[in-house]
């Protein structure tokens, strides 16, 4: 279901290829984030001054965000090599040890999804990145016995959606956490341009803010609605896009102003008229929706969070008087406005729950 969505977050097949050509590279291509762009290019340029492998760092955020990009940039201008890898991919500790192994001095070993790592592969994990040194098992039985091998110093980056997912011991041992934060419709619009200049269409500054407007604060579904509203110019305006034409193409994709799709629509119109606006608890709500609770939580749910139509409590999500305006309806006396779900916003990521 979430695959079809064209503003789903997640990575399809298409992103990937035209992604390997739009990624940004460099620190200064990296768009956005201003926080932690300041902060890595001061902490990448003290560890190249010093000679040292630059600390482990774990980024998190919803998908799309630009995770990944992030940590290929920061190898890049490290100027060291990166080895790609994700927590389910690792079943044994041999794997481990093998890609540890086989790194060079200061190189980096990008582990996406690190919230899936087993328990077993994260022991071997934690001298690894303390010490720079690993134990593993040879041989089997009372002739088993254990070896330490020493690892060339390297910098471990992990990806996660959610850091609430990670173990205490695991987030402790990475001395930099950045946290990537929805990106504003400025930013998209600069991110809609320089993709546009780079795959080369005529994408007017009106017409990037249009298609910015409806990304959902995120560059991967910017990037997506900019093809798609170019095949529609194509077709219908010379390939030229402006205003106009991105709005006609949002409306063929039905694409809403506030870049809401059927499945956001649906979730707020649920809540409401199946659970009289909540605070219905987010396992009854994936079963009425027929939807994963980890897509509810990691894809759909932070941005409507963030953009306060969607209300996060202790007993269940809300929805906000906001949330009925958009669909049309009057606000349900009590009713929280948006204002109010500032507190909940702020809670830390893994504090919600029923
Ligand atoms: N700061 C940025 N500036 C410009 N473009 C960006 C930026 N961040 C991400 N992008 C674009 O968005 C695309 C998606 O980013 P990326 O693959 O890094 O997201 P992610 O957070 O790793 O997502 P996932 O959780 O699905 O793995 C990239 O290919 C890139 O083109
Ligand atoms: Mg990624």
């Amino acid at each position: 279901m979430t695959e079809d969505r064209i503003i789903t977050a997640g990575a399809t097949r298409e992103d990937e290829a035209v992604e390997a050509s739009i990624r940004p590279k460099k620190l200064s291509e990296y768009l956005g984030q201003a926080p932690v762009r300041e902060q890595m290019q001061i902490y990448i340029e003290a560890a190249k001054a010093r000679g040292e492998a630059l600390d482990h760092v774990l980024i998190f955020g919803p998908p799309g965000l630009g995770k990944t990009t992030l940590s290929h940039v920061i190898a890049n201008e490290l100027g060291v090599g990166l080895r790609q890898t994700s927590g389910p991919v690792i079943e044994k500790a041999g794997d481990l040890a093998a890609l540890l192994t086989n790194l060079q001095p200061h190189d980096v070993l990008f582990v996406d999804e690190i919230h899936r790592l087993s328990p077993a592969i994260e022991e071997v994990l934690y001298p690894a990145m303390e010490d720079f040194q690993i134990d593993i098992m040879i041989g089997e039985g009372p002739a088993a016995r254990s070896i330490k091998l020493d690892l060339p110093p390297f910098t471990l980056i992990g990806a996660t959606t959610r850091a609430g997912l990670l173990t205490a011991p695991l987030r402790d041992r990475f001395g930099i956490v950045q946290r990537l934060e929805f990106y504003t419709p400025e930013e998209l619009t600069r991110i809609v341009r320089r993709s546009a200049s780079i795959l080369g269409i005529a994408c007017e500054a009106d017409g990037a803010a249009e298609i910015a407007n409806r990304a959902r604060g995120t560059p991967r579904i910017a990037n997506r609605l900019l093809r798609r509203v170019r095949d529609f110019a194509q077709v219908r305006a010379q390939g030229h896009i402006d205003r106009k034409v991105a709005d006609d193409a949002m409306k063929m994709l039905k694409v809403d102003p506030q870049g809401f799709d059927e499945l956001d629509r649906r979730m707020l119109r649920t809540i409401i008229d199946s659970f009289d606006g909540g605070p219905v608890g987010v396992e009854s709500l994936a079963a009425a929706l027929s939807e994963e609770r980890g897509t509810l939580e990691d894809v759909i749910e932070p941005y409507l969070i963030q953009q306060g139509y969607l209300i996060r409590t202790a007993r269940g999500r809300m929805a906000s008087a906001k949330a009925y305006r958009h669909l049309g309806l009057r606000p349900k006396t009590g009713a929280r406005e948006d204002l109010f779900a500032e507190a909940e916003r702020t809670l830390p990521d893994d504090a919600s729950e029923s």
